[in-house]
């Protein structure tokens, strides 16, 4: 195999440039300023790989995300890592006393860390960005009077200072984020156990009928196919519609799958599996002391 081309939420400093740090061995990591911008790369083939953050522990789904995926692009989940997160508070070398005016940060990084904004920072500005390190690149450029929330990675990517760490409000703060390849091919990963293989199908229901969820949901359950995850999303064709996200814990199969498609075929419902994959949990680095 050649060199792997991975795209990725940058720019540097990301959560997700961690988690590609973290997973991959070895390849050619390009990145890119916004999840759609990430997906168009893989679609067109310019990567054969992208690596995007799905969910978080604290904020959930990450809507962009899935709402690309399913709409957008045409593309197979082939992996998922889990890794957490821990947010801090990133200024620029010289800021001292001046006030702290405006804060910048990707929506999911501002939501976990709400309550000691609200603590330590209620007047000041939130401003979302399309990443966290993102954020800590506006922060470095402007200067004084501003701060980023982010990573240590972003940190010392962009020259800046950790003034306050560990500023989400929950421990066990974690995100997973989703490989994904236009072309299913082998990843060359480090050597990470995997902790479970994982299937994530997308089924739309033909319309609003009493019992549809409960019938979707028994077709797993009397296979004892355990779920993950269950999430409706908007089908974006009007208010009511709504298609369903559905994790299962365990790898595509044969016989248990195709029983599951056949019969939610029969009840009209269409069913696209989106992926089946391994799913790796991981622990970066996190050498944090405040300077
Ligand atoms: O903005 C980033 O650094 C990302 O990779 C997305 C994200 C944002 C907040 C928590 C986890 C991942």
């Amino acid at each position: 195999m050649g060199d792997q081309k991975i795209g990725y939420l940058g720019p540097k400093g990301t959560f997700t440039k961690m988690a590609v740090d973290a997973l991959f061995d070895g390849g050619s990591y390009i990145s890119y300023e916004s999840i759609p911008a990430c997906l168009d790369a893989v679609e067109s083939g310019e990567v054969e790989t992208g690596v995007v953050p799905l969910e978080n522990a604290i904020e959930g789904s990450v809507h962009l995300t899935i709402d690309y995926l399913v709409h957008q692009v045409n593309q197979s989940i082939i992996a998922e890592l889990t890794v957490p997160i821990k947010q801090h508070l990133l200024v620029h070398p010289e800021q001292k006393d001046q006030p702290i005016e405006r804060i910048y940060s990707h929506s999911h990084a501002i939501a976990q860390c709400h309550q000691y904004l609200h603590k330590h920072y209620p007047w000041a500005e939130l401003e979302y960005t399309a990443s966290t390190g993102k954020a800590a690149e506006i922060v470095a450029e402007k200067g004084v009077g501003v701060a980023a929330i982010g990573n240590h990675l972003a940190a010392e990517e962009n020259g800046m200072r950790i003034e306050d760490t560990d500023i989400h409000d929950y421990d066990n703060n974690h995100t997973r984020f989703a490989v994904v390849q236009k072309h299913p091919q082998t990843l060359k990963v480090k050597d990470h156990p995997v902790s479970k293989q994982k299937t994530t199908v997308m089924v739309t229901l033909p319309k609003d009928y009493v019992g549809a969820l409960h019938q979707v949901l028994a077709a797993f359950a009397w296979r004892k196919m355990n779920l993950s995850k269950i999430e409706s999303r908007p089908m974006k064709t009007g208010l009511g519609n709504y298609f369903f996200l559905i994790d299962v814990d365990q790898p595509y199969d044969q016989v248990l799958f195709p029983g599951v498609q056949a019969e939610l075929a029969a009840l009209g419902c269409e069913v696209k599996v989106l992926g089946t994959y391994p799913s790796y949990q991981i622990d970066v680095p996190t050498p944090v002391k405040r300077t």
